[in-house]
């Protein structure tokens, strides 16, 4: 694949704030300016004291004008920083806004199937590397090239001898910066080096993601030998690049600095053959020394321009991630039943792959359908299927007629709400978390949501109440209490379709009538597609379609599915086992049997 321009992608950004950009430049251009005027002012009262001419006014003149260069070069390069900082963080600002959109309208599966820890990373570390050579790039890079250019050309209106003198040392250190293999040997360092910072990233995020299972498993010691390995690999990765390389950068740091190696033999030479006078040696030394701090300064965006480059190709790569097309000529449905015909689907995209084998399907509106099967058969990929998370291999999926692609995805995102096993809270408080349903919501409607999803009696116990955050209720609700504010928040946005996925694990009796009761507000007048774990609480349900190994082996009510259907009247056994298996050992504990 052809490797991306990173300047073009960034150019493509940095044109919402281009005048910004063109204002920094020439703020920068005109603080370079102003710093080249004291080096006049110098010459000038060097000449005037040596050819005896100084006066108290042609001193205060000419101190004037250096101090006046000085404020412009200091009131140009803060503007030029601000309009540079500004026009960074508009960038910034809308490559953030373009990732989480991108996000949003790409395929789910292309999300989930990130390593753990990259996403985070892009989004919070690398797209933050931006600011900073961004923000600097402009002014510092702008004055550190072009002052001591600048510089350079007066040393050249001088005397042009002087001014090769001052460039003698500069191939010691610019020849092995610039080598062909020097650069080649940086460039995979440099890449090396940000991949063994991804790894260790993601090890680091796995591992405190993951401490609760490994603490339960006693894992301690094995994760922290991976743990450990990936820190220390990525530390004898760091130092053996800087013992490969610390020889080239000592001798460019001390080489650097001397110019005056060759400017004052050549311009003391220069001198006793009369080509110099005092006052143009003396400006002359005083221009050698100036150009260094600008360069030196310049050697180091080399590093930020590589982390910038690294940066904004990690971050095109979520750019880049396949949208969802949205329809051509985008439809909305006027009624709310979804069909299924033929659909197949692969995750991996190949046939060989497929999880979903020519699933045909009614789910009517106004009716609870449930989908029931073993583990694996494929129900969830179903439901995520009707939400557009991946569009199908094969067939077709509609509602009201009319194909979900071509169902706009902001309009399918509101007439679909998906409640998912994963009852995410986000860290507000919680009727903000069931408000997230529909922002526009007022207080009294949010508790009318919680209310019809048995949420009051236990928000009611918390000390903060609804403004207990979620992150603090999280540790003292329930999985069945956090999936009952999951569907407070689907009562409070009244999608005409409601998909359940529900929690695999069965609560006990009483939590279970309550995710019941708060299901059946929710699903008044809706088509309700529950994918059912415990088949109890959909024993009620208009149909109940079997589902095993991706294909659907049968759908009828519970009477005649039990009758007719062995696949479901084992699962319905093995379920109601469980149940009175999990009541009988409940008793005994009580009883102190146990
Ligand atoms: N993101 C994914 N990438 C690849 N394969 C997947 C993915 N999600 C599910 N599968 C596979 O697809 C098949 C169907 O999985 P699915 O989750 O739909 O089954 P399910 O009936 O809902 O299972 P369960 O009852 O255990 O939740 C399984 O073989 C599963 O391993």
């Amino acid at each position: 694949m052809k490797k991306k321009n990173w300047l073009s992608i960034l150019m493509s950004f940095a044109s919402i704030c281009k005048v910004k950009m063109i204002l920094a430049v020439m703020f920068a251009i005109l603080s370079v300016f102003g710093g080249m005027i004291p080096y006049f002012g110098v010459y000038a009262l060097i000449r005037l004291a040596i050819l005896n001419e100084l006066t108290p006014g042609s001193l205060l003149l000419w101190c004037s004008v250096c101090g006046g260069g000085f404020i412009l070069q200091i009131v140009c390069y803060a503007i030029s920083t601000t309009f540079a900082h500004v026009s960074a963080y508009t960038i910034l600002e809308q490559i953030r806004i373009n990732m989480a959109q991108r996000l949003l309208q790409a395929p789910l599966g292309e999300i989930t199937s990130q390593q753990a820890g990259k996403l985070k990373d892009i989004f919070l570390d690398k797209v933050g590397t931006i600011e900073l050579p961004l923000a600097h790039v402009i002014p510092e890079v702008g004055s550190s090239l072009l002052l001591p250019l600048a510089m350079f050309i007066y040393l050249i209106s001088i005397d042009w001898r002087m001014a090769l003198a001052t460039l003698a040392t500069l191939p010691l250190c610019i020849i092995p910066m610039l080598s062909g293999k020097a650069r080649e040997n940086f460039n995979k360092n440099y890449t090396a080096y940000m991949e063994a910072n991804d790894h260790v990233n993601n090890v680091i995020v796995e591992y405190i993601e993951g401490i609760e299972v490994v603490k339960t498993f006693n894992q301690g010691a094995t994760s922290y030998e991976k743990y450990a390995g990936a820190v220390s690999s990525f530390k004898d990765f760091t130092m053996a690049w800087f013992l490969s390389s610390w020889k080239t950068l000592t001798l460019m740091s001390s080489v650097l600095p001397t110019t005056l190696l060759a400017t004052v033999p050549v311009g003391l030479m220069l001198f006793i053959n009369g080509s110099l006078n005092v006052s143009e040696l003396t400006i002359c030394c005083i221009l050698a020394l100036g150009l260094v701090t600008p360069l030196i300064k310049f050697t180091t965006y080399i590093n930020l321009g590589k982390t910038m480059e690294y940066a904004i190709l990690s971050a095109s790569e979520l750019l880049d991630l396949p949208e969802l097309p949205d329809g051509k000529i985008p439809q909305i449905p006027r009624e709310y039943s979804i069909s299924l015909k033929n659909v197949s689907f692969s995750y991996t995209g190949q046939k060989s792959g497929n999880v979903l084998h020519q699933i045909n399907l009614e789910i009517l509106q106004d009716k609870v359908t449930a989908l029931v099967g073993p583990s694996g058969g494929g129900k969830s990929t179903v439901a995520k299927l009707i939400d557009r998370f991946w569009d199908v291999s094969s067939g077709s999926i509609s509602i009201g007629g009319i194909d979900i692609r071509e169902i706009p995805l902001a309009e399918l995102s509101k007439i679909v709400s998906f409640v998912t096993q994963d009852n995410f809270l986000f860290n507000c408080s919680l009727k903000e978390n069931i408000r997230l349903g529909n922002p526009t919501a007022t207080d009294e409607e949010v508790f009318q949501a919680a209310r019809a999803a048995r949420c009051e009696e236990f928000i009611s116990k918390l000390e903060k109440g609804w403004d207990t955050s979620a992150g603090e209720a999280g540790k003292y609700l329930s999985g069945g209490e956090k999936q009952r504010i999951s569907i407070a928040r689907a009562i409070l946005k009244n999608a005409p379709i409601v998909i359940l996925d529900e929690a695999t694990a069965f609560t006990d009796p009483e939590n279970e009538d309550k995710i019941q009761q708060s299901i059946m507000q929710l699903a008044r007048g809706k088509t309700l597609l529950v994918i059912a774990h415990r088949l109890s609480t959909i024993k009620n349900a208009d149909q109940i379609a079997v589902i095993e190994k991706g294909r659907i082996v049968a759908v009828g009510r519970q009477g005649e599915l039990l009758k007719t259907c062995p696949l479901y009247e084992r699962l319905w056994n093995a379920h109601v086992g469980a149940k009175q298996w999990a009541v009988t050992v409940r008793g005994k504990e009580v009883s102190g049997d146990v």
